[in-house]
C-alpha cells in the first residue's frame, strides 16, 4: 500500500519494510543517511539500524534480532470519523533476515561497536545479542552504573535509637491484618538508611502517605533541616502529589509533636514540581541546567510516578542528583510506561541490587524484620488502604495484575461493589445506538448536571463543587481516533449533555461556555499549565475564566491565555495516568487493538476511587490480560 509514508525511491529490504508499514519514512531515511555516511551497504545491517529507530517510537531501547520479527508493529493514529485506528500489522510474511546470519553481519558492521566496553564512535552497539543506538545504549548504561553504585553506598549516618524511636511513633502497623507485615515501616527504615529506594505499590498502598511521614522522619532525625525536591513526571501528577503530601500533615497532627509542628512547618509548605522543570530544561533545548557537574541542591528527593519516567529522563535525573542525596523512587510497575522509551521503573523493581554489608541487618533492625526478608533498595507495599474490603475495583486490579483473566472477568461479571461490566457480544461500532450505553449516559448527564450548575455560578465555593465535579467521572478510551477513540466518544457525550441539560453550550460565551471540561495540550510553564492538565470552565463577575485546581487552591486563566486546549469529555488512559476520577468508563479496544495490554486495562481501571464501569467484549479483555506489554530494554538483565 502507497501512503504518506511510502518512500518511493526506497529499495530491496527497507523498501519491503516501508511498504508493508513497518518502517516510515524517518525510519528509513535515517537508517539510510547514516548507512551512506559510513559506507555501510549490508542491507540486513541498515534495515537493523531503521529497526532500532522504529523501535524507539513503540518504548523500546533496543531490538533483539532473535525476536524482532515477533514484535507487535502498528500504524499511526487515523482520526478520521469511522476509521478503526491504530491497527496492527502483519509481519510474519516480511522477508526477515535469519537470524544468525544477522547477527554475523552486525558483528562486522562498521555501523556496530561490539559489546560494552569502550568509547563508541560507531551509531549502533551489539550488546548480549541486542541492538541499541549508541546514544541509549549509553542513557542505560549510565542508569545501570549509577544505580547500582549508589545502592552499594555506605548506609547513611542516622542514630539506631532515634530512628527506631520515629518510626515506632509513625509506622504503627496499626490496622494491618494479622500475619501481614508492615512494608511501610520496612520502605522507612530503607529510605532513612540507604541512597536510592523504590517504593513501589498499586492504588491506595499508602504510597504517598509512606512518602510525607519519611519525610518527616528525615526532618527530626536530621542536624540542619534537609532540602527537600518533590517532582513527578507531569504537571498534573505533581500537583496530586503536592496535595496528597500536604493532606497526610493533618494525620501527623493527631501525633503531637514534634509531628504536628513538622506536618505544618514542613509538609504543609512543600510544593512538587515536574520533573523537567526541576532539572531546569530550557526552552526546546535538550539541555539541563543541573547534571554532575551542576547538581541539583537538595538532600532528598522525591519523584512520583515513576512508571511514566522513560529512560532519557531517567538518565539526567541520576546525574544531576548528588552521590549523597537520598533518592526515593515511587510509583506502581504495572501501570503503563513512559511514551517516550524505557520502561525503568518495571525494570528496576525487577533488579536485585547488592548492597553494603551490613545493611540488610540495620534495616532489618529498624524495621523490625528478618535481615532474610530484605532486598536492599527496594519495597513493594501490598496491603490496600483505601478501598473497603470488598472492593470490586481492588480484586479486579489483582487479578489483573497477576494476569489471571478468568479471575477478572468472574469479578467483572459478580455485580461487585464499586464494578460495572457492559458486556457486548459484537464490536463496540454496532452497540452505539443501544439500550447499553443507558448507565454510562445517566450516569454522564449526572455529572454534567452538576458541573453545569455549579460552573454557570460566580464564587468561590461554586468552582471549588465545580472542580470536584469535574473529577467525578470520566471516559478513558485506548485510542484517540475511530470508532474507540476519544474523538467519537467526545462527541457523543457532548450530544447527550446538549440534549439533557438545559443552556448546556450556550451559557457562557462561545466555546467559553460554563461547565466545558478543558484538557492542556501543550506545556506553558509560564503560565503553570502542563500538557494534561484539566479544568473547566466558570462564570467570574470578569466573564468565563478557565479554573484550575492547584493542590487546595484554585487558579483562574482568561481564555485569551489558553492557545493550546481542548474539550475533554473522553481521554487517553495514557493521559489520564496520574490522575484519579471518583468513577469512570472504560471503553475497551477491539481484539485487533495492538493498544490492547494488560497495563492499558490495568492502568485505565485503578483510576477510579469509587465506581468503574467496563464497556467491552470480554474475548478483547482477555487478550489484554494476557498480553503484558513487551518494551525491549537491557536494564533488567543488567541490573
Ligand atoms: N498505614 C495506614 N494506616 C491508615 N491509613 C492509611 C495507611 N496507609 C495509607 N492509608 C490511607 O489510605 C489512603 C491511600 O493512601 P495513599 O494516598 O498514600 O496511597 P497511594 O498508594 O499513594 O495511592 P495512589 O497511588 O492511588 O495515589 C489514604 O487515605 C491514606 O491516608
Amino acid at each position: 500500500m502507497i501512503s504518506a509514508e511510502t518512500v518511493l525511491d526506497a529499495t530491496g529490504l527497507l523498501a519491503e519494510f516501508n511498504t508493508a508499514g513497518v518502517l516510515r519514512a524517518a525510519d528509513v531515511h535515517t537508517a539510510r543517511r547514516i548507512a551512506e555516511l559510513a559506507g555501510e551497504t549490508e542491507e540486513s545491517v541498515i534495515l537493523a539500524l531503521a529497526l532500532t529507530v522504529r523501535a524507539l517510537s513503540g518504548g523500546s531501547v533496543c531490538i533483539d534480532p532473535l525476536t524482532v520479527h515477533a514484535d507487535v508493529f502498528e500504524t499511526d493514529a487515523a482520526d478520521a470519523p469511522g476509521q478503526s485506528a491504530e491497527q496492527t500489522l502483519a509481519t510474519e510474511d516480511l522477508p526477515w533476515p535469519q537470524p544468525q546470519q544477522w547477527l554475523t553481519d552486525l558483528t562486522s558492521s562498521r555501523l556496530v561497536t561490539v559489546d560494552a566496553g569502550g568509547v563508541g564512535e560507531r551509531p549502533l552497539r551489539l550488546v548480549g545479542g541486542k541492538l541499541y543506538l549508541e546514544r541509549y545504549w549509553r542513557q542505560e548504561d549510565q542508569v545501570r552504573r549509577e544505580l547500582q553504585q549508589r545502592w552499594i553506598g555506605e548506609p547513611q549516618q542516622v542514630s539506631a535509637t532515634a530512628l527506631r524511636a520515629g518510626l515506632d511513633q509513625l509506622f504503627t502497623g496499626q490496622g494491618l491484618p494479622p500475619g501481614v507485615p508492615d512494608q511501610q515501616r520496612l520502605a522507612a527504615a530503607m529510605s532513612v538508611l540507604g541512597r536510592v529506594t523504590v517504593i513501589s505499590g498499586g492504588p491506595g498502598t499508602g504510597k504517598t502517605r509512606t512518602v510525607a511521614r519519611i519525610l518527616a522522619l528525615l526532618h527530626t532525625l536530621s542536624p540542619r533541616p534537609p532540602r527537600i525536591a518533590l517532582a513527578a513526571p507531569t504537571g498534573k501528577a505533581a500537583a496530586r502529589l503536592e496535595s496528597s503530601v500536604r493532606g497526610e500533615a493533618t494525620g501527623l497532627a493527631v501525633l503531637g509533636q514534634p509531628w504536628d509542628r513538622v506536618g505544618r512547618d514542613v509538609l504543609d509548605r512543600l510544593q512538587a514540581t515536574t520533573l523537567h522543570r526541576l532539572l531546569g530544561a530550557g526552552y526546546q533545548t535538550n539541555r539541563m541546567r543541573h547534571h554532575a557537574t551542576n547538581p541539583l541542591p537538595h538532600d532528598i528527593l522525591v519523584v512520583d510516578e515513576m512508571s511514566m519516567v522513560p529512560l532519557t529522563m531517567m538518565s539526567r535525573l541520576l546525574d544531576a542528583v548528588r552521590p549523597d542525596a537520598r533518592l526515593i523512587l515511587v510509583g506502581d510497575p504495572d501501570q503503563l510506561t513512559s511514551v517516550e522509551a524505557g520502561a525503568v521503573l518495571a525494570d528496576i523493581t525487577r533488579a536485585q541490587p547488592a548492597a553494603p554489608v551490613g545493611m540488610a541487618e540495620q534495616v532489618a533492625a529498624a524495621a523490625r524484620r528478618d535481615p532474610a526478608e530484605i532486598v536492599p533498595g527496594q519495597v513493594t507495599l501490598q496491603h490496600t488502604w483505601r478501598f473497603s474490603g470488598d472492593s470490586g475495583i481492588d480484586r479486579l486490579a489483582q487479578a489483573v495484575r497477576h494476569g489471571d483473566a478468568d479471575a477478572a472477568l468472574a469479578t467483572l461479571r459478580s455485580g461487585a461493589e464499586g464494578l460495572l461490566f457492559t458486556e457486548l457480544d459484537s464490536p463496540i461500532a454496532d452497540a452505539l445506538a443501544t439500550p447499553q450505553l443507558q448507565a454510562l449516559r445517566r450516569r454522564v448527564i449526572e455529572a454534567g448536571r452538576v458541573l453545569h450548575e455549579a460552573a454557570r455560578t460566580p464564587g468561590e465555593a461554586s468552582t471549588r463543587r465545580a472542580l470536584e465535579a469535574l473529577d467525578s467521572h470520566r471516559v478513558l478510551c485506548a485510542h484517540r481516533g475511530g470508532p474507540y477513540g476519544v474523538s467519537r466518544w467526545g462527541r457523543l457525550i457532548q450530544s447527550w449533555l446538549v440534549e439533557a441539560i438545559d443552556g448546556y453550550g450556550l451559557d457562557g460565551d462561545g466555546e467559553w461556555y460554563y461547565g466545558r471540561p478543558l484538557m492542556i495540550t501543550r506545556n506553558d510553564a509560564e503560565a503553570g499549565l502542563y500538557n494534561g492538565d484539566t479544568g473547566v470552565v466558570v462564570a467570574t463577575p470578569n466573564g468565563p475564566r478557565a479554573a484550575f485546581a492547584r493542590g487546595t487552591s484554585i487558579a483562574l486563566h482568561s481564555p485569551l491565555q489558553l492557545d493550546a486546549a481542548e474539550t475533554v469529555h473522553a481521554m487517553t488512559v495514557h493521559k489520564s495516568q496520574g490522575s484519579q476520577f471518583r468513577s469512570l468508563t472504560l471503553i475497551v479496544p477491539p481484539l485487533d487493538s495492538p493498544l490492547l495490554t494488560r497495563e492499558l486495562f490495568y492502568t485505565g481501571v485503578t483510576r477510579a476511587s469509587d465506581e468503574v464501569e467496563v464497556i467491552g467484549e470480554a474475548a478483547a479483555i482477555v487478550k489484554a490480560i494476557q498480553r503484558p506489554a513487551n518494551r525491549a530494554s537491557g536494564l533488567r538483565e543488567r541490573l
